[in-house]
């Protein structure tokens, strides 16, 4: 659409107007009417949003609402069907993320896109478009220590990515795109690998800078708390269009979720039933030790205990082993010593040995570990129950049918937003993906639960849905271990809370009203 074409947007005309009223400058960033289709479906559908120099500005809207397509055209990642991304007043054609970059458009994502094996300064000076065929080190040293000398975030430039710890990636990315000079700064759910306290420093640190230097920061989040406390103005999708638009100080947080979900109404997270757990664990770890003892991430754990018809979360800042535990009970990796135990048998965490004994898996990073992308949401669905047929009796031939059939009921029974029970898994939003690996592995009697950051990414609606079945699956008997970083959410949901410090439980406590998060927060900090 040309600049002339785009006055004449209904969109464009109803956001310029009000500018025009409000007396506000000429945006920095305009998306202006940007549409995209997949095959046939509609993904975003003539969405304006305009960003002042200076604001903080949120994007809100549930899983599959639309919220990365929208900034992967503004990146540069998809080209849009129809609209214009106008910077400083210019339509910009943007083609590829480097134009963007170029541009000054920069983005920080879920996933770190940092070289794990080179020092922080390695990873900063790289990252630049310009970057000389021929690199003097000291030189760019001394002005990368300039640069770090006015940020109060700070992360230590010699060591390799791999040895920070997830709080200092996420920084190290922010402070590349400042580095970068980004002026329009994307942030995709950035505090989610940070503790409550990063997460302030962060955002508090982002407002400051850009109050004082007029960059644009555009925040993707599930939170309300964070547009609540940060961000100026508002941008809500609701499937693939703009739902609403405000000064955040004018929306309660109730209009906000209004205008997320529109009427729906959202699950209501079971109470906690009396339970009875059973003399002996479900699930026993015994002198479990993994990984180098010297590098992050490994474990040794003494005794771990999960009996039926209980919760037990395992808090923790994210590398301090949760991962690896996870790992061990999902089959991912043997331990190096020690024993693991579920209903009093040994557990290799085979496929084999989960149908057994009636394990089931929720994995951190559900579309790589739990799923085979490219295969449909059908098929990946039907993974734990393909080869049985409806009374778990060993099948040969795959009945198509009752695979499909199923399917299409825990698509309807868990919300899945899928364009059809055939499409590729990968081409669901991130929140979908945990919907449908979670709709899965809930199938069927299941004795042992093993859910990692099971609401990762996830909105608020999804969130009281996986909370309502988690403590379900407790209330029918399930043994749960709920591994997570959200302090919140366990203890909104544990019956027991444990603490992983440096691979080992450090503190055990009672989850609920009765938890204390300030001693859990210091127990997780290491200095309980
Ligand atoms: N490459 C693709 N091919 C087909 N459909 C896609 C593709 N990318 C996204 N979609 C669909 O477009 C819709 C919007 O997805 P998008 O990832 O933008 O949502 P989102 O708001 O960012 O969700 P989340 O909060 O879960 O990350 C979803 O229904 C998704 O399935």
């Amino acid at each position: 659409m040309s600049a002339i074409a785009a006055l004449h947007d209904p969109a464009r005309r109803e956001e310029s107007a009000a500018d025009h009223e409000s007396g506000k400058a000429r945006p920095l960033l305009e998306a202006v009417g940007l549409t995209k289709h997949f095959g046939n479906f509609t993904a975003l559908n003539n969405v304006s949003l305009a960003l002042q120099a200076g604001e903080f500005h949120a994007l809100l809207g549930e899983n599959g609402a639309g919220k990365s397509t929208l900034v992967k055209c503004i990146l540069g990642y998809y080209r849009p069907d129809a609209g214009d991304v106008v910077l400083d007043g210019r339509e910009q054609t943007i083609e590829n993320p480097r134009d963007a970059r170029r541009l000054g458009i920069g983005m920080v994502y879920q996933h770190f896109t940092l070289v794990p094996a080179m020092t922080v300064l390695e990873n900063l000076v790289m990252s630049r478009v310009d970057v000389p065929r021929v690199v003097d080190w000291k030189a760019e040293r001394r002005a990368l220590i300039r640069f770090l000398e006015t940020m109060p975030l700070k992360v230590p430039l010699d060591t390799p990515v791999d040895r920070l710890s997830a709080g200092e990636r996420q920084k190290t990315e922010i402070l590349k795109q400042l580095y970068l000079g980004s002026r329009v700064l994307v942030l995709d759910e950035p505090t989610s690998v940070l503790t409550p306290d990063e997460a302030r420093e962060v955002l508090g640190f982002l407002r400051k800078r850009a109050r004082e230097t007029g960059m644009a920061v555009l925040l993707i989040t599930h939170k309300f708390a964070e547009v609540t406390a940060f961000c100026d103005r508002v941008t809500v999708l609701r499937r693939g269009i703009k739902a609403g638009q405000g000064t955040v100080a004018d929306l309660s947080i109730a209009d906000m979720a209004a205008m997320m979900i529109g009427e729906r109404d959202l699950a209501e997270v079971p109470d906690r039933e009396a339970t009875t757990p059973g003399s002996s664990p479900v699930l026993r770890l015994e002198a479990v030790r993994s990984g180098d003892a010297a590098t992050r991430g490994s474990i040794a754990i003494e005794a771990l205990d999960v009996f039926a018809g209980e919760i037990v979360g395992i808090a923790g800042i994210s590398g301090n082993g949760q991962k690896r535990l996870v790992d061990l009970l999902s089959g991912q990796e043997a331990p190096d010593a020690g024993t693991l135990l579920v209903k009093g048998e040994p557990y290799d965490a085979s496929r084999a040995a989960a149908q057994k004994l009636k394990v089931r898996c929720l994995p951190e990073e559900p579309l790589r570990n739990a799923c085979v992308g490219r295969m449909s949401v059908s098929d990946n669905l039907a993974f734990r129950s393909f080869d049985r047929d409806a009374e778990g009796r060993r099948i040969r031939l795959l009945d198509r049918q009752r695979m499909r059939s199923e399917a299409e009921r825990l698509i309807a029974a868990y919300a899945v937003k899928t364009q059809s029970p055939s499409a590729p898994v990968a081409t669901l939003s991130g929140g979908n993906v945990q919907r449908a690996v979670l709709a899965r592995e809930l199938q069927g009697e299941t004795d042992l639960l093993v859910a990692a950051n099971p609401c990762f990414g996830l909105d608020f609606g999804a969130v009281a849905d996986i909370r309502a079945q988690l403590i379900a699956a407790r209330n029918r008997g399930t043994a749960v271990l709920l591994v997570s970083e959200d302090l919140d959410e366990i203890v909104a949901l544990s019956d027991r809370i444990m603490v992983m410090f440096e691979g080992r439980i450090v503190y055990e406590c009672a989850g609920g009203a009765e938890a204390d998060t300030t001693v859990i927060g210091g127990h997780m900090a290491g200095h309980g």
